[in-house]
């Protein structure tokens, strides 16, 4: 089991390569934002704003997942750690502090903020999924910086868990990051909770999450953090089934951040468990389909099968059966020989409407548009007999 690359304790924690990315997504702790154990300040967040700034002007995207609401909102009422401990006291001082938080965010970014607001049923809805990874596809085109926290004046389970981390890796799926970014207060994961345990050692690299390395996280060592280790190891587990590598850094110290613009991570890098290509590829050919299926003209299998296209209302023959948007379907031929599986944008009783007519009609036909594709490319794997050789259609 090679699932730890051992660091001399003495040595410290080498310096190694951040894997290539071009869209990331950055949580940001609370412990970061309220590092004076009181409300917000610019301590840390100045140096992971220059980081975003930059990679921005290098071409990148990043969306940022923030925590920090809560201990704004408590800084404001001026309110003692112990008074707002209750779930609904914390949802009020979340309300209270995510006005400012991204006020904080906005004072440090020369482009637009937006605020997103999620909670991890919003993403568990089908519907409702599409509709946050269309939005923050749109803001990242429109580069904006969106600044993502949970929702948590409804997000009673989730605020309890204090689950940024898991939620940070949700969105990193969702907008196909290639890279999951946790900066803490803690610079490595070590092989015990380094508050608890001076003797704990940092991991450089961590090659697959077993038990043994699971084991090693312990909760938060403050009161202003909730998860601790445990959630951001959970979080990596998430992305790393995804096909995202994280790296987990201290936001603290102004360099590691800023050598993480130079491709140079300080910290712990964990792997993912397959490429992103082949975890997508392998979640959209094997799960269950919905029970109704597509079928398209030649025109469109062949350009299915051809690799990289989306379906478009026009190759669409017609429909059997029924589904949903954001449904798994089969795409088939004429004959019902079986030519690519994908997420529908749109839901039956809409493809039937749509079938034959040109994308910019899909307005006047519905009244409304969820995108000019049936099925985005980004979504679709090619099965089936009309698969030319290394030329699948993938995402
Ligand atoms: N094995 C471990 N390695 C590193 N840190 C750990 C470990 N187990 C628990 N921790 C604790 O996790 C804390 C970071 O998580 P948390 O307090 O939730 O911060 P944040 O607000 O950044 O999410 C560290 O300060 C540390 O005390
Ligand atoms: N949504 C909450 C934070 C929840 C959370 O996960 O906090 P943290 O462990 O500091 O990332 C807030 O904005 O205060």
């Amino acid at each position: 089991m090679a699932a730890i690359i051992p660091e001399n304790a003495h040595a410290g924690l080498p310096e190694q390569a951040l894997p290539r990315w071009r869209r990331a997504v950055l949580k940001v702790g609370s412990n970061l934002l309220a590092a004076d154990g009181g409300g917000l300040t610019l301590r840390y967040a100045d140096a992971l704003a220059g980081f975003i700034a930059a990679s921005q002007a290098d071409g990148r995207q990043v969306v940022l997942v923030s925590s920090g609401a809560v201990a704004a909102g408590r800084a404001l009422l001026r309110q003692h750690a112990a008074d707002g401990s209750g779930l609904a006291a914390r949802q009020a001082l979340a309300a209270l502090g995510q006005a400012p938080m991204i006020a904080l965010w906005q004072s440090l970014s020369a482009r637009p903020v937006a605020q997103v607001l999620l909670t991890h049923d919003d993403l568990r809805n089908r519907r409702r999924y599409l509709n946050a990874r269309a939005t923050l596809r749109e803001l990242l085109t429109l580069d904006v910086l969106p600044v993502v926290n949970e929702n948590d004046t409804v997000a009673v389970d989730e605020l309890k868990l204090g689950d940024n981390d898991n939620l940070a890796a949700i969105v990193a799926a969702l907008v196909d990051a290639d890279l999951l970014l946790i900066a803490s207060d803690v610079d490595a994961l070590y092989s015990a909770d380094p508050r608890r345990d001076p003797a704990a050692t940092p991991i450089g690299h961590v090659a697959a999450l077993t038990p043994q390395i699971l084991a090693m996280a312990g909760g938060s060592g403050s009161a202003g953090g909730t998860g601790g280790m445990r959630t951001k190891l959970e979080a990596a587990t998430k992305a790393a089934a995804a096909g995202i590598p994280t790296a987990l850094f201290s936001g603290r110290d102004a360099a590691t951040v800023q050598a993480l613009q130079h491709g140079r991570l300080h910290g712990t890098l964990i792997a993912a468990a397959s490429s992103r290509m082949q975890a997508r590829k392998y979640w959209l050919r094997h799960a269950p389909a919905a029970p109704g299926r597509i079928r398209v003209d030649a025109g469109a299998a062949s350009a299915l099968a051809g690799g990289r296209v989306s379906l478009l209302p026009g190759g669409v023959l017609g429909v059997d059966g029924e589904f949903h948007r954001g449904d798994l379907v089969e795409i088939v031929d004429a004959d019902g020989r079986p030519v690519a599986r994908g997420l529908s944008q749109y839901g039956a009783a809409e493809v039937r409407r749509l079938a034959g007519r040109h994308s910019r009609e899909i307005d006047g036909v519905l009244g409304y548009s969820y995108g000019a594709e049936v099925v985005h490319r980004d979504d679709l794997v090619t099965v089936g007999e009309h698969v030319i050789p290394g030329k699948e259609t993938t995402a």
